[in-house]
């Protein structure tokens, strides 16, 4: 059974779900350096997450994801610049903590305790409510409550991290890869349980090798590369900025097509357009009109992949 007496109560003063925005930014970061030694991870970098916003910080490798985060969690002092959460600094332990859940990208858990103790010292730590129980249900490891830390899988550990992240239903909970080694069923899971503390109106920041989950889920994402910025926006926002695929192949001897279309070696025509329905409902008319078969048609909208891939082919910016 979930106790929701005072949850409740605070939920309700949170907000309801996804009105992102209506209390003002849950965080703040202004200017920010991260650097360690003569290297700076995290250049300059900007953006505010709202209240009951799903924000995702994406990006390649090293681009500087988690240095930015681990500030933020209060974990790692900035270089320069300005950040707050819930108005605090993220090192105001006593004033951020308790309305923040994390979930880190290597687990450090005590490898003799069990699942169930490991939740209860870090449930403890906290300093939110909430009961072992009803969080082991959550993330499926009730039948591991009394199996040590070290002899769980890989992805029961990652499930134990987010588990420990959601005690009490954070205000905000920072998520660093959460479904990194999780098999379909469990990230599964764990998306149903995000979108459930998103109804109770938590804030969540996330970062994600995944791009359709981010592409899914995300209100808003931030595309890192080598401490910047490339793009900041919803994910509509950012693949606007590039075309969509049509592609196609023809039977021999039929006319070219309508709409200005490249052919690889294959003979495969492709179609780049920013009118995908109009240039789509063009091909198709004529296709129709002349009984011409578009052989294997796809006709593919923008992904946040093709923003990703279009990043490492501008070496002009890097
Ligand atoms: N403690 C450290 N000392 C020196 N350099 C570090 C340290 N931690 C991170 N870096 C470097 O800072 C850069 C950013 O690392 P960070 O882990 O923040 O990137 P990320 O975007 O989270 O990467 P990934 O997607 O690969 O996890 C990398 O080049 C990394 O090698």
């Amino acid at each position: 059974m979930e106790q929701h007496t005072d949850l409740a109560v605070a939920t309700r003063d949170r907000g309801l779900p996804h009105e992102a925005g209506r209390f003002g930014p849950v965080i703040e970061v202004e200017s920010l350096d991260v650097a360690y030694g003569d290297f700076t991870a995290v250049k300059g970098l900007s953006f505010q997450v709202q209240r009951g916003e799903l924000y995702a910080l994406l990006g390649t490798n090293g681009a500087g994801k988690t240095s930015a985060l681990e500030v933020i969690e209060g974990h790692r002092r900035a270089s320069s610049g300005r950040v707050r959460v819930f108005g605090h600094s993220p090192t105001d332990r006593a004033a951020v903590r308790p309305r923040m859940g994390i979930m880190l990208q290597e687990s450090g858990f005590a490898a003799d305790l069990t699942v169930a103790e490991s939740i209860r010292l870090i449930g403890r730590l906290s300093g939110r409510s909430d009961t072992v129980a009803r969080i082991l249900g959550v993330v499926d490891l009730t039948r591991k409550a009394g199996t040590r830390v070290s002899q769980l899988s890989g992805g029961e550990k990652r499930r134990l991290d987010f588990a420990t992240a959601i005690y009490g239903r954070p205000e905000l909970i920072i998520l660093d890869e959460p479904t990194t080694g999780l098999d379909i069923q469990s990230r599964d899971a764990l998306w149903a349980a995000v979108e459930k503390l998103r109804e109770d109106g938590s804030t969540i920041v996330l970062t994600t090798h995944y791009l359709e989950e981010a592409q899914q889920r995300a209100d808003r994402v931030g595309v890192m590369h080598q401490g910047v910025f490339r793009h900041q926006g919803t994910v509509a926002d950012l693949t606007r900025t590039l075309p969509a695929s049509i592609q196609f192949t023809l039977p021999p001897g039929t006319p070219t097509p309508p709409v200005p279309a490249t052919r690889d070696v294959d003979g495969r025509f492709q179609i780049e357009t920013f009118e995908l329905q109009r240039d789509l409902t063009g091909l198709l008319g004529w296709a129709a009109d002349r009984d011409v078969e578009l052989i294997d048609l796809t006709a593919a909208p923008t992904r946040l992949d093709d923003v990703f891939r279009a990043i490492d082919t501008d070496p002009a910016r890097s």
